[in-house]
């Protein structure tokens, strides 16, 4: 794959090193049970990591029927099941240290790992709730590592829902967190049955964004 990651965000010299999921972590309630947790720079000097999921992971061009054609997913992916070998092993810490701080309000450990590769800015996830399996009807907490070039999460009510609050020109709006390399952002509560997500396309220069999503068993 010939995709390089910016010189800008090259740090080559410091280590690479997960830091303390709980420092600096901040929570926003959104409404109606759902959370998110945005830990800005819990990886730090990632570039190793980036480099080797770029290179290492078999990654998928998934292609979906819609209507009456077949349509390319605009994004790589590669989903790696429960017990299955992750690509790369900071990916393992990653997952043991969210399992041990979400321990309480979660109640399992994070199992799966989901990779995307977004290749450039027309590389996107459209508007979804990661609602298949229990979190169609249970909370669940799904937690993302960002890598690479920045990228925005777009969170909006569910169906435009209204919120307690919300003027109904609101609800056409959505929440948005940039995501720079090394950050973690956690979705919680009713998140994923409440509110949709979504990496939208962007016209600016970006170059190429490896996301890491960690789920329960069964939640997709
Ligand atoms: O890349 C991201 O940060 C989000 C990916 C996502 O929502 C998904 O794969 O379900
Ligand atoms: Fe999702």
């Amino acid at each position: 794959m010939d995709l390089v990651l910016q010189g800008s965000l090259l740090d080559l010299t410091d280590e690479m090193t997960l830091r303390d999921v709980g420092t600096g972590l901040r929570r926003t309630h959104l409404g109606r049970g759902a959370w998110v947790d945005v830990r800005p720079g819990w990886l730090a000097a990632g570039d190793a990591l980036f480099t080797a999921l770029l290179h290492d992971v078999p990654w998928h061009a998934e292609r979906r029927q819609m209507y009456e054609s077949v349509v390319s997913v605009p994004r790589l992916t590669k989903f790696y099941g429960a017990g299955e070998r992750l690509p790369h092993p900071l990916l393992d810490r990653a997952r043991e240290a969210l399992s041990a701080h979400y321990h309480d309000e979660l109640g399992e450990p994070f199992v799966t790992a989901g990779l995307c590769l977004y290749r450039d800015g027309r590389d996107s996830v459209a508007w979804h709730g990661d609602r298949i399996g229990r979190s169609n009807e249970h909370d669940t907490i799904i937690a993302i590592l960002s890598l690479g070039s920045a990228r925005t999460l777009a969170l909006r009510p569910r169906d435009g829902g209204a919120m307690p609050g919300w003027l109904p020109e609101m609800s056409k709006k959505s929440l948005r967190y940039p995501l720079g390399h090394g950050d973690l952002v956690v979705m919680g509560g009713s998140c994923q049955r409440t509110w949709d997500h979504a990496v939208p396309k962007t016209s600016e220069p970006v170059g190429p964004r490896i996301s890491v999503q960690f789920r329960v068993a069964g939640v997709r």
